[in-house]
């Protein structure tokens, strides 16, 4: 099976529905809801006693044992018919505060966040002064000195919460807003009112809903507090009031508080983890299960030996189960054998890597290419052990020195990474942390790695800077990320991968975001440190110049399998496999391959 063979449909595309369907959570939350919904719009009927209806004879009648199946409250009142009856009361509070908190806030929050200027002022500065008032002692007055209804109190209140909701959708909006694919909206002409509707609006979807949800728990939450403390309608059931009656009464019928304490904690809990399902739904979110949930899926979906490779089970079984796939007799630095990545969703798998063998021997550097998407990265990131959690190995063997990686457990691994081998990202910039300066960033790296103190750290931290060619080591090493070049960013990650010696280098893409001259600096920067240090490199690349350039081997890619392998000399000049002779022909310039030096072949003896 092929990733092509199995294509994996978008889990938002198969319905968010669905979805929720599937956790086990959310179904009960979403079968406790449509239940509770249904008694609201059916009470009228379903009411087993009028729930005002007094029957002095049952006061505190205790539960399953008279006429009224939860008892009697401390009037005489059926517990399950006030129960039900408040239902309507506590759906129509959600509805009322939600919806009115939503239409104000984010209707002036897409704009104000849109447009800005001075509707943003204005709206802001109304917004703060609304946030500025005490919202419940504002319902609380209008309840005892104008004795309004309970949906007008709502609908006051969701105005007074609105805020929350502006402000949010206001500071999303915005980041949205500067997106280069809103941009390119305005650029093709899209009216702002289409811009909205379909770039931004979908964009925050999962936060607005979210606030909703949270916003429906606190609406019937809230009325139920209101009403405890003795401020709704008097003749209405609700869950507050009855939680009062209760309250009077426990030393009496101390189960009388178990009931509307039940009903509004399953409402109000059920609306929040439905609304936490959907954003994770509409976010692609990776919600961890159990490991043995975990466990089943993945044996359900490959086997037993998929799930202990996956779940970090032994090492052994993992070595044992492809030791015959090997066939180097002498022990290589990195042998990757049979390897197979896949994602699952929805009960079907995507394999993004299929079979993929190949080996890294000592102080050599071997390049993988191949188009976007033919797994390069993720062949990376499993030997790095660095694949997100929703990744399935479904088999194969990673072996660093002899020693298996799949099923290590993370502390084992992290000592290897970093020591035993580094990385070099493809995005300098973004893979600094912007709030520490290099040097920090630096130091703590080598300190996690060695047992150096703060200053030997430090020392070689400003030597590294030294040797990757950075002109005033001090003063980067003082610096933010921000506040250096690109290709500086890069000197210095390769400085810090490098720092603590690693036998093995993982670089994926090390020049793609960096400008041509600087390309072809950091190129030289490798190759240089390669031979000094006489590390094994793999390296990914789209760009057969860089192959040729530093590389001894290729691993040419395609959908997640390995087409063509061999030295970059003999593929430069006999590609075997068509897609290979169509790289090598969108190579624009003519650079030779470099052969290996006396030096590397002492290294590989
Ligand atoms: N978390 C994930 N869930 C599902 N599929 C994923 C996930 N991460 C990566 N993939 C898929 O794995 C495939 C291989 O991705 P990979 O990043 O290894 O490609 P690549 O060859 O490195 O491409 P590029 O050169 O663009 O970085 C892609 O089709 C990608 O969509």
């Amino acid at each position: 099976m092929t990733g092509r063979a199995i294509a994996a449909e978008p889990i938002v595309r198969r319905g968010v529905f669905r979805a929720l369907l599937r956790n086990p959570l959310t179904a009960a939350s979403l079968v406790v809801l449509a239940l509770f919904a249904v008694i609201a719009i059916i009470q009228p009927w379903i009411l087993p006693y009028p729930p005002n209806e007094v029957n002095l004879r049952l006061t505190n009648a205790a539960p399953f044992g008279s006429d009224y199946l939860l008892g009697g409250d401390n009037y005489g009142r059926d517990i399950l018919s006030r129960l039900i009856a408040s239902t309507r009361g506590a759906f129509q509070a959600a509805a009322v505060l939600s919806v009115v908190a939503v239409v104000i806030g984010t209707t002036a929050g897409l704009i104000a966040g849109y447009y800005g200027r001075v509707f943003d002022s204005v709206a802001s500065w109304l917004f703060s002064a609304i946030m500025a008032v005490p919202a419940v002692i504002i319902l609380i007055s209008l309840y005892t000195l104008l004795g309004v209804s309970t949906t007008v109190a709502m609908a006051v209140f969701g105005f007074l919460v609105s805020p929350s909701m502006f402000w949010m959708v206001r500071t999303l909006t915005r980041n949205v807003r500067n997106e280069l694919y809103v941009d390119a909206a305005r650029v093709a002409g899209l009216p702002d009112r289409r811009i909205v509707g379909r770039h931004v609006l979908i964009a925050i979807r999962a936060p607005v809903i979210l606030m909703i949800a949270g916003l429906a728990g606190a609406g019937i939450a809230v009325q139920a507090g209101l009403e405890f403390l003795g401020l709704g309608q008097a003749g209405v059931p609700s869950w507050g009031a009855m939680l009062t009656d209760a309250f009077g009464n426990i030393y009496v019928a101390p189960e009388q508080l178990i009931w509307p304490a039940v009903a509004l904690g399953l409402v109000t809990s059920a609306f929040t983890l439905i609304s936490i399902g959907v954003r994770d739904t509409l976010e692609g979110t990776y919600v961890k299960p159990s490991t043995r949930a975990r466990r089943r899926e993945i044996e359900a979906l490959l086997g037993s030996a998929a799930a202990e490779r996956t779940l970090g089970g032994t090492a052994d079984a993992a070595t044992a189960t492809t030791a015959t796939t090997s066939t180097s007799t002498s022990q290589p630095l990195l042998a990757i054998d049979g390897l197979r990545v896949a994602y699952e969703s929805g009960g079907s798998l995507t394999t993004v890597v299929d079979d993929v063998s190949f080996r890294v021997e000592k102080g050599e550097v071997v390049g993988v290419v191949g188009e976007s998407g033919s797994g390069k990265t993720q062949t990376v990131f499993a030997t790095l052990g660095l694949l997100p959690e929703e990744a399935i190995v479904a088999r194969g063997s990673i072996r660093l020195d002899g020693r298996e990686l799949l099923g290590l457990p993370e502390r084992d691994l992290l000592e290897i990474r970093g020591h035993r081998m580094a990385y070099v990202p493809q995005e300098p910039l973004s893979n600094l942390d912007p709030s520490f300066t290099v040097g920090s960033q630096l130091v703590h790296g080598i300190r996690a790695q060695s047992r150096a103190t703060k200053k030997e750290a430090r020392d070689l931290a400003l030597a590294m800077l030294d040797r990757v060619g950075i002109a005033d080591p001090l003063r980067v090493y003082r610096r933010y990320p921000h506040q250096i070049s690109g290709g500086m960013a890069q000197r210095v990650l390769i400085a810090g991968a490098v720092a603590c010696t690693p036998s093995l280098l993982l670089a994926d893409e090390p020049t793609t975001a960096l400008d041509v001259t600087i390309q072809a600096e950091v190129l030289d920067l490798l190759r240089d440190l390669q031979t000094e240090t006489g590390m094994g490199v793999l390296i990914v690349t789209h760009n057969f110049g860089v192959v040729a350039d530093l590389c001894d081997r290729v691993v040419v890619m395609r959908s997640g399998r390995i087409v063509e392998e061999g030295r970059v000399g003999d593929v430069f000049t006999r590609p075997q496999h068509e897609y290979t002779r169509m790289l090598l022909g969108s190579v624009l310039d003519n650079a030779a391959p470099r052969e290996a030096s006396a030096r590397r072949k002492a290294a590989h003896a």
